[in-house]
């Protein structure tokens, strides 16, 4: 062990296991996970060689393999309930993703929130002969009897099965009738069917109204043809989709007699289930070489007159009658349930991605020397470096932030999915708001954090036995997928300025807005100067109602901006646009608004005091910080005031001191095994130059002591010159 690293841990101030059991939700619940975790650390069919050290093709048959086998060993095991099969999965998978993933995180969810009774009585007996469909009964969705497809979010790398198990799966689980869902989950969850969810298409990804790709019903054979008319409506990206994929969830507008209705779900056959060779009418392939997700098929799917049986439409809520009536649905919106489904997982996974980060760049900055602060002393650890502290310790506790928010958007997520199964729908507009809002707000932060972490490891950061550009390239497309953050940050604006509207108009707004009701008296615009400081910087309750009244406050500049567009008689659509770098701005203070109080309220569980300060510092650290970020925001808003600048900026520095012995414990506790960081500078033991070294000789350019090259070109070169 190296002896930095021991010496951090004994300064610890507090005792790490209460803070990993508060992260795992209790200590029955760590020591479980834990278990989970060595099943696979101990299981040599889970060895292999390091995925970095192979070829695309070599990666994709790596992973489908460990799919397969987690597949089997998870059902060997009897490991049902979700919260298990994730710590499973999330050892396995280390930084790799899985093919299977959107067949059960999106294919099955989808089937199972979209069937009617009738199609669920016709298919109960498929269902009922799986034994595990009991076990997730309690947690799903609000239904009975279905799995959770939290357990099946992708977690670390990509894997070709992630789209069947991330979005197949959870849109068969949203938006099948229960017939369907029988008909289809019991295959798709034993993988004769493995789906994906094939929404985007190359010329449209974010504007899903505008897809082109068709289906149109036929009465006379009670058939859909699926049809992609035009080169920009071949669908794009999907993972699983080029090679690993028999089924996908295909989004097309529906057109039945002679009217388009919109953007529906249809479950397509794309490959023989016997042979896997593309159907007729199917062109499939994998969309070629990514910035990451090279373990993933990403596909592209043109269809041309496929043909499927009306029964394969997703009729939860809409419906297709024989004769070719439509039926419309409660609400157009639940089409998109999965995507409110997967946005709300992706909060959580900000907080994995970014503690993962913290972890190896915090225990490398302990381990490393550099440089000299005093002449003639030994050279320092870099942790020791102000600014070194600067760049990770409020990154650390932006980890610890998202994962109360992660908890709390999952938690909000089950709520309210319970709700709307029961037909409650009041609750939809305020989770997509937040699950929109959120992901943007987390995935951006993360996202800039993860880079952070890097480039703190100075070089060794840029290799990839750090790990850190694995954790990069998986985990950047979260602020493009279900959803562009920048768009997404636009639907929480529009929710936001309804609900100002409403406050407005005098109604009484509930839930997360509800702070827009409160007098606007207390948000008008104050000389800096003489405004007297309203924010007391050493109180976190004081903190949250500055950010509280800074999000009221951009809110209702941004109001105020669209009216003043509006008022030059520009139209509606032109209005917005012309305002939209002023409602993504108040989108983005709600949300950091959201996350300071959500933290703020968890310290008040934590009952332990030694655990309690730690949590309450970093608190402290991350709420100041964001005002120092955002501090024009503050002082616009008269909430702040000059001299009070310079004094966050002494307390940051103060906090930051305060956290310096604790952090490498303060990494430790979110408690991930060295199996499952993969990280060289980020190993528990601290060795890292030794391994360093061990990881370079297996590099396949050392396979052999003269490279090839030489003979073929430079001897010849050589000879020539
Ligand atoms: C492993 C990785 C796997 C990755 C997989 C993928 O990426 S899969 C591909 C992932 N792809 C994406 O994520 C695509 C991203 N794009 C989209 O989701 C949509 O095109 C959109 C939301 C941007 C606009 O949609 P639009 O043009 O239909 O809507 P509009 O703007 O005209 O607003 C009309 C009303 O609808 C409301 N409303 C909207 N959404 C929801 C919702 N989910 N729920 C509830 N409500 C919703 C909205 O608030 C508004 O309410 P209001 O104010 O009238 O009361
Ligand atoms: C790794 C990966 C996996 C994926 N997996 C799947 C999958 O399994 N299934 C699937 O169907 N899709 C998948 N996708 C596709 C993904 O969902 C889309 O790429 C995403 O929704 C963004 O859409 P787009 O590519 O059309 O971006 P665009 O919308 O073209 O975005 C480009 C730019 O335009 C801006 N923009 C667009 N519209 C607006 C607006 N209204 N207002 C302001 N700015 C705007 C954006 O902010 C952005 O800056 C995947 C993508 C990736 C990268």
């Amino acid at each position: 062990m190296n002896p930095d690293i021991v010496r951090e841990r004994e300064n610890a101030s507090f005792n790490l296991e209460l803070l990993t059991n508060i992260l795992d939700g209790g200590e029955d619940k760590t020591n479980r996970r834990r278990e989970i975790e060595s099943l696979v650390i101990g299981d040599p069919d889970f060895q292999h060689e390091d995925l970095n050290f192979m070829s695309r093709s070599e990666r994709y048959d790596a992973a489908v393999k460990k799919s397969a086998q987690m597949i089997l060993k998870l059902r060997e095991y009897g490991i049902s309930d979700p919260e298990e099969i994730y710590a499973y999965k999330r050892v396995a998978r280390g930084e790799f993703q899985e093919p299977l993933g959107v067949h059960f995180v999106m294919f099955v969810p989808t089937l199972h929130s979209q069937c009617t009774p009738e199609q669920h009585q016709k298919w109960v007996p498929l269902a009922e002969s799986f034994q595990m469909l009991g076990t997730y009964a309690q947690t799903e969705l609000g239904h009975e009897r279905f799995f959770d497809p939290c357990s099946c979010v992708h977690r670390g790398r990509p894997e070709p099965l992630d789209l069947h198990l991330g979005m197949f799966l959870p849109t068969l689980l949203n938006q099948s009738s229960p017939a369907q869902l029988d008909a289809f989950f019991m295959p798709a969850w034993n993988l004769e069917i493995i789906g994906t969810y094939a929404q985007t298409e190359m010329g449209h990804g974010t504007h899903i109204r505008a897809l082109e790709t068709t289906a149109t019903y036929d009465p006379s054979t009670q058939e859909f043809v699926l049809n992609s008319p035009t080169i920009s409506s071949i669908k794009w990206w999907p993972g699983g989709l080029g090679k690993t994929a028999n089924h996908a969830i295909v989004l097309a507008q529906l057109y039945t007699q002679g009217r388009c209705h919109g953007l529906h779900a249809f479950i397509t056959p794309i490959r023989c289930m016997k042979t896997h060779m593309p159907l007729p009418g199917v062109v499939v392939g994998d969309i070629g070489p990514k910035f990451g997700f090279d373990e993933v098929d990403n596909g592209y799917l043109k269809l041309e007159n496929v043909r499927i049986p009306r029964e394969n439409m997703l009729m939860k809520y809409a419906k297709v009658e024989p004769d070719g009536t439509y039926m419309k649905p409660p609400s157009d919106k639940l089409t998109y349930g999965t995507m409110v489904f997967i946005r709300s997982m992706i909060v959580g996974e900000s907080a994995r991605a970014l503690s993962k980060s913290c972890t190896i760049a915090i225990r490398y900055s302990a381990v490393r020397h550099q440089s000299e602060l005093r002449p003639g002393e030994p050279e320092p650890q870099i942790l020791d470096y102000q600014t070194q502290q600067f760049k990770l310790f409020p990154l650390l506790a932006t980890a610890f932030a998202f994962h109360f928010v992660g908890q709390y958007m999952s938690k909000t997520y089950h709520r309210i999915s319970g709700d709307i199964n029961q037909g409650d729908f009041s609750e939809l507009p305020e989770l997509h708001a937040l699950s929109a809002g959120l992901k943007a707000f987390t995935t951006w932060a993360a996202n800039a954090g993860i880079e952070v972490c890097r480039m703190s490891c100075g070089g060794h950061g840029y290799s990839r036995c750090s790990s850190l550009p694995d954790i990069y390239v998986t985990f950047t497309p979260t602020c493009t997928y279900e959803g562009e953050n920048t768009v997404m940050m636009l639907q929480t604006a529009r929710y936001l300025l309804k609900s100002y509207k409403q406050a407005r108009a005098g109604q009484q707004l509930t839930g997360i807005v509800s702070y827009l009701n409160e007098p606007q008296s207390r948000l008008q615009p104050h000389s800096v100067s003489s405004r007297p400081a309203i924010v007391d910087i050493n109180d976190l309750a004081s903190l949250v109602e500055a950010y509280k009244l800074r999000a009221a406050k951009l809110v209702e500049l941004a109001a105020k901006n669209l009216q003043g567009e509006l008022q030059q008689r520009k139209s509606n659509e032109d209005a917005w646009n012309n305002s939209s770098i002023d409602l993504v701005r108040a989108s983005d203070a709600h949300c950091h608004y959201v996350v300071v109080k959500l933290f703020a309220a968890k310290l008040s569980e934590v009952g332990d005091t030694a655990v309690h300060s730690v949590l309450s510092t970093l608190a402290l650290l991350y709420a100041l910080h964001g005002i120092a970020l955002n501090s024009g925001d503050f002082l616009q808003a008269g909430l702040l005031n000059v001299p009070q600048l310079d004094h966050i900026s002494q307390r940051l520095k103060a906090l930051l001191s305060e956290i310096r012995p604790d952090a490498v414990a303060l990494v430790d506790a979110f408690d991930y095994r060295d199996e499952m960081l993969n990280s060289v500078l980020g190993r528990y033991d601290g060795n890292v130059y030794e391994n360093m070294f061990e990881w370079a000789k297996r590099s396949p350019l050392n396979h052999t002591e003269v490279h090839e090259s030489q003979h073929k070109y430079l001897k010849p070169l050589q000879s020539k010159l």
